[in-house]
């Protein structure tokens, strides 16, 4: 089975990805860490993200950069959707991510493109969304929590700014699949929307099958 998890940043799709994965027993991939991976290879090597070559260029990046702290910073995050929109570095990564996801047994991937681009066969496609304060909220704690000194309007501006680059991007653009489950945790608990999504996986099963 695949499972494809696309949202906006902060919306909870990680989290609901994870569980997903333990639940069914599944292989998991966060593909935006490859996107930030480019992102810190970018910035390691001082290349210019807004040119189209020097991000192809970091699309090779050293496989222990995948590990590295540096990733969960929102200066990276942002780094990462200006790279990201960039065809030429989608297509560098497209096939690491359809390999991935069409593994034999299947396997759960979260991002922006998943049931798009990366798995438009996927059997479940669930799109999390949460209001902008209401993620940037948890972005900020979570960096906070990691020891960052960051304002929580700084976050909020930042989060929006990256959401509407993922959305009006020509190619791949952060955009629910047309048969995509539509899952709001804005004012779900961590274990309630994990729940409501294994729920619309088991009614997205039944139908198919
Ligand atoms: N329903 C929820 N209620 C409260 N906090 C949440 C909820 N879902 C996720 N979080 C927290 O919000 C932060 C961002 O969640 P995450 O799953 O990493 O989002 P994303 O993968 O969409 O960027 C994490 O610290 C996570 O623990
Ligand atoms: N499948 C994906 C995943 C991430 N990304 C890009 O990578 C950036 C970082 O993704 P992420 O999933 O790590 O970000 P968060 O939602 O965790 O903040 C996003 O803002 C997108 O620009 C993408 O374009 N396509």
């Amino acid at each position: 089975m695949i499972i494809a998890v696309d949202g906006p940043a902060a919306s909870g799709k990680g989290t609901i990805a994870k569980a997903l994965a333990r639940h069914y027993n599944l292989p998991h991939l966060d593909t935006g860490l490859l996107y930030r991976a480019v992102a810190a290879t970018v910035r390691r090597l001082e290349l210019d993200p807004t040119r189209e070559a020097d991000a192809v260029a970091a699309c090779d990046f050293d496989e222990l950069t995948l590990a590295d702290p540096v990733l969960r910073e929102e200066e990276i995050g942002k780094l990462a959707s200006v790279v990201s929109a960039h065809p030429l570095v989608r297509a560098a990564l497209l096939q690491r991510q359809k390999r991935f996801a069409h593994q034999d047994g299947g396997a759960v991937l979260d991002g922006r493109d998943i049931g798009t681009v990366i798995a438009p066969d996927a059997d479940a496609k669930l799109f999390i969304r949460a209001t902008p304060t209401i993620c940037a909220r948890r972005r900020h704690n979570e960096l906070i929590s990691h020891g960052a000194s960051v304002s929580f309007d700084q976050v909020l501006a930042d989060i929006r700014a990256r959401d509407t680059r993922d959305s009006s991007r020509s190619t791949a653009p952060l955009v629910p699949a047309n048969d995509a489950a539509l899952l709001d945790t804005s004012f779900l608990s961590i274990e309630a929307s994990i729940e409501k999504a294994i729920a619309l996986v088991e009614a997205r099963r039944r139908k198919e099958g």
